[in-house]
């Protein structure tokens, strides 16, 4: 159970404590924010609400602990990483517990978040000692007009304070996808956790606690986003910033220093189906794209394409896999569960009616009891209606029918967001064209979108973000080059 056996330290009287200087801590502010269950809309737990002095506490701890944890062999950092990896995953129970509760993620879903996340740790360990391993050797020989006396050494050197923020909807897996290459290239790290989400998130930092990092390397600030936000992302101290969430990363971007920052934001990820597709293997393959964890996942399907002439066949299809989907509580591992709070289950519904009054085709019935939203397929949507464009983040998914390739494509490069694309057809001629043409910032061929395998580079195009994520560029992004230039007093040449 949450905040029992291993983890009976990080609760007091049922606030769940914040971690500073390798230790769980009550918050002076004597204040706290209550998570509450998006299934049955009761406060489930509580956390503290920090203080900006707690704030200055822990990125001052960071900041000092980073200098020795730089200086810590590269082998060394991995060697804990994968022992935080073995912990988090030896304790996946109680801390998918706590996802089921907080974010209502279906209960093998939530299991599979954790175990990921441990895997993720690990690969970034192996990654790390790979790549941080090695740098360049550059001879100025190779550029107009010098001779062999220069030596150029390039290697990859930490930023120092890295500040993560995930979302509610992963909040362990894109968590740890921050903290461990921010730790594997030597930086240390503050972690915001989502509102919701937050315990979890908790239980993953005590499980680096017990791996027994350096006190004050990874600190865990908790309390409102809109409280503590604008302070911790504009904190002096912070030398970069890895935010995966919604629109608050464009504001985060406005604001925060001249640092290195990794956005990744809201997609409006559009499916493309061409006449010659394998209906029978695209129609399951998009419910499960657009309706798991009830489309709260920034790569879910959020607009599908169809060529007219196939149109009433495919939606047939996904209407006969839509049916097959259980709708109920996340403890009983439903397909679709609650969304997770009432103001984003009131938006989807403000969709819903945006699309009915404009004259959409309701392919189900509308159906919704408190946060709990049974799954809707919209057929002729036009690009008039509201659902056309926005993000829904729920079990909601617009039809468009077109006539040709150049009109799916034109909407898809229309949209604010360009995270993921796909497209289904036989022909992967076609399908290289259109991949080329479809202005994101990945597109999967004969599947609908997705993040994982982790190491897979991972962006977004225009308000979708910045940078890429990724193990591998997420290692990248949190280093800096460095060169160190050995003038010789005479050209040298090797001769071999
Ligand atoms: N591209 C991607 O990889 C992904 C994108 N997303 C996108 O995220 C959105 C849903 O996630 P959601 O959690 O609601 O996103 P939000 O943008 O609302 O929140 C993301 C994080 O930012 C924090 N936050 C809120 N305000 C501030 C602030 N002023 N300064 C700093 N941090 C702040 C939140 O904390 P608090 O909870 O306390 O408010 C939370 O930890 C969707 O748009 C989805 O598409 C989601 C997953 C992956
Ligand atoms: O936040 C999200 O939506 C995740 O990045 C999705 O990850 P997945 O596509 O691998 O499930």
């Amino acid at each position: 159970m949450a905040g029992t056996g291993v983890f009976a330290e990080i609760i007091d009287e049922e606030v769940f404590k914040y971690y500073s200087e390798g230790e769980w801590m009550k918050s002076s502010s004597g204040k706290s924010v209550a998570i509450i269950n998006p299934t049955t809309r009761k406060t489930q737990y509580k956390v503290q609400a920090c203080t900006k002095e707690e704030v200055n506490k822990v990125m001052g701890n960071a900041k000092g602990a980073q200098k020795e944890w730089a200086k810590t062999p590269l082998w060394k950092r991995a060697e804990l990483l994968h022992k935080a990896a073995a912990i988090l995953k030896e304790h996946k129970d109680p801390i998918a517990e706590c996802l089921v509760k907080e974010i209502a993620k279906p209960a093998k879903d939530a299991i599979s978040e954790v175990v990921r996340s441990g895997d993720l740790v690990s690969y970034c360990a192996e990654e790390g000692v790979r790549i941080l391993g090695e740098g360049k050797f550059l001879t100025a020989d190779s550029f107009p007009g010098h001779e062999r006396n220069k030596y150029c050494l390039v290697s990859k050197i930490p930023l120092g304070v890295v500040l993560a923020i995930p979302p509610f909807n992963y909040p362990v897996n894109l968590a740890v996808s921050k903290i461990a290459p921010a730790l594997i290239a030597g930086n240390s790290l503050v972690l915001k956790p989502p509102t919701q989400g937050a315990v979890a998130c908790l239980h993953m930092v005590h499980c680096f606690h017990l791996a027994g990092f350096p006190k004050g390397l990874i600190g865990c600030i908790t309390g409102k986003g809109s409280e503590i936000g604008d302070f911790l992302t504009m904190h002096p101290g912070v030398k970069c910033i890895s935010f995966t969430g919604g629109d608050t990363g464009i504001a985060i971007s406005k604001k925060a220093g001249m640092i290195p920052l990794q956005m990744e934001l809201g997609g409006k990820d559009a499916c493309i189906v061409l006449e010659d597709a394998d209906l029978d293997q695209v129609a399951p393959n998009i419910v499960k794209g657009g309706f798991s964890y009830s489309g709260q996942r920034c790569t879910a399907v959020k607009v599908v394409l169809v060529m007219d002439c196939i149109a009433d066949a495919l939606v047939e299809k996904m209407k006969a896999s839509i049916a097959k989907l259980t709708v109920g509580p996340p403890e009983d591992d439903c397909d679709i569960t609650p969304v997770v709070t009432e103001s984003s289950a009131n938006y989807i519904e403000e969709l819903v009616v945006d699309a009915r009054k404009k004259g959409a085709t309701f392919c189900q019935e509308y159906r919704r009891e408190s946060n709990l939203i049974w799954p809707l397929l919209l057929d002729n949507v036009r690009p008039d209606m509201r659902i056309a464009w926005e993000e829904p983040f729920g079990p909601v998914l617009p039809v468009i029918r077109i006539n040709s390739v150049e009109e799916g494509i034109h909407h898809c490069n229309a949209s604010n967001f360009g995270l993921q694309g796909c497209v289904f057809t036989k022909d992967i001629d076609k399908a290289i064209l259109i991949s080329d043409a479809m202005e994101t910032g990945t597109v999967q061929i004969n599947s609908a979108p997705a993040r994982g395998p982790d190491h897979f580079p991972f962006q977004g195009l225009r308000d979708s973000g910045i940078g890429s994520q990724g193990i591998t560029n997420s290692i990248n992004m949190m280093t800096k080059v460095k060169s160190t230039v050995i003038n010789l007093p005479t050209p040298s040449y090797t001769m071999g």
